[in-house]
């Protein structure tokens, strides 16, 4: 079997046309999403990704505003800016940009953003409702694969999924979300023994270890779907992921690219999630 590339970058385009129409929409009733970005530091993969969010933002036509912190603010510094941002009526949705300085905690920088500006789905109140199976914030990378499996109709009840990884961002909540639709799922993690073995029985394999072409076809059973979230730089400069595509592509049915996969997804969702928030907050 040679695969069906699901294409995400080509997805998250379409879907960004529709959003658009929304949130021209939205305007009309005098609401205007509004997502503030937060970003400590200088990293360039972070200030990257940061750009790719105001980019998106601005085709859809969503106000964003990016406060850029040194990497030496101080942790009660972040707080208040993040608590300013709670109090401000204009603004739906708050990012901080992850990972942050070794001296900034990040747990408790999550705790203090308001649940009902969460749009990365972060927040302890959140997780929680997700563990609930109630509505909420979806963490955006799980939620943007989500929207691709159903995109193609992949069914999901009763499927045998193995996810590779246990992040809070990604991992965890994306078993989460399989096994509220029924999958049974497996994590695995780098303790895990036998991981090929397992990983070979997976109708859904998702893969997030952050480790260069980790996983090749010998990982993957025929006809499996494929999910690569890794991004990894390699030495030549160009972005790869977790999987090795040559390989996996021959024994699946579905798989993700990177870049053009998951990435844009995550990033399309985090739109999705800000126009949800504009609209909650409108209704109080
Ligand atoms: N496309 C997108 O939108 C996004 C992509 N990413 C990318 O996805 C990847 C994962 O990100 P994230 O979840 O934040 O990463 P983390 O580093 O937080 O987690 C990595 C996970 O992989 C597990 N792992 C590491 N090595 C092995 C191994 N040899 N065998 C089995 N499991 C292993 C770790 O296990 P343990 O818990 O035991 O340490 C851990 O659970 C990264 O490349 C990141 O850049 C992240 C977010 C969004
Ligand atoms: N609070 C927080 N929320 C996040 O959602 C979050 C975060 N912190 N920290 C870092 C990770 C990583 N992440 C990505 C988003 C988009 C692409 C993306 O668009 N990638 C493109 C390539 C982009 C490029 O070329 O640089 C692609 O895969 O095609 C990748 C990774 C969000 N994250």
């Amino acid at each position: 079997m040679t695969a069906e590339i699901l294409n995400g970058k080509e997805l998250s385009d379409q879907l960004k046309i529709e959003m658009k129409q929304e949130v021209e929409a939205l305007k009309q009733e005098d609401i205007h999403p509004h997502l503030t970005v937060i970003l400590v530091g200088d990293n360039p993969a972070s200030k990257s990704y940061v750009r790719g969010k105001e980019k998106a933002c601005e085709i859809t036509g969503i106000a964003s505003d990016l406060i850029e912190l040194p990497e030496s603010v101080s942790e009660q510094e972040l707080l208040l800016v993040i608590e300013r941002q709670n109090n401000a009526k204009e603004v739906h949705g708050i990012l901080v940009q992850l990972p942050l300085p070794d001296h900034i905690d990040e747990q408790k920088v999550i705790h203090a953003i308001s649940p009902l500006k969460d749009v990365d789905g972060f927040h302890p109140i959140n997780i929680g409702k997700l563990v609930n199976g109630e509505e909420t914030f979806l963490p955006c990378t799980p939620f943007g694969i989500l929207t691709m499996l159903e995109s193609k109709n992949i069914e999901i009840e009763g499927k045998r999924a193995v996810i590779i990884g246990r992040s809070n961002i990604v991992g965890k909540p994306m078993g989460l979300l399989l096994l509220e639709r029924n999958a049974t799922v497996t994590y695995c993690h780098s303790r895990t023994k036998n991981l090929r073995e397992i990983a070979s029985e997976a109708d859904i394999l998702v893969v997030a270890m952050g480790r260069e072409h980790a996983v090749d076809g010998s990982y993957v059973k025929e006809g499996a779907v494929v999910i690569d979230v890794g991004i990894n730089r390699m030495d030549n400069g160009k972005l790869t992921g977790d999987v090795e595509f040559e390989s996996a592509k021959e024994k699946a049915s579905y798989i993700t690219p990177v870049p053009r996969g998951v990435g844009p997804m995550t990033i399309t969702m985090l739109l999705k999630n800000t126009i949800k928030a504009a609209k909650g907050l409108s209704e109080k």
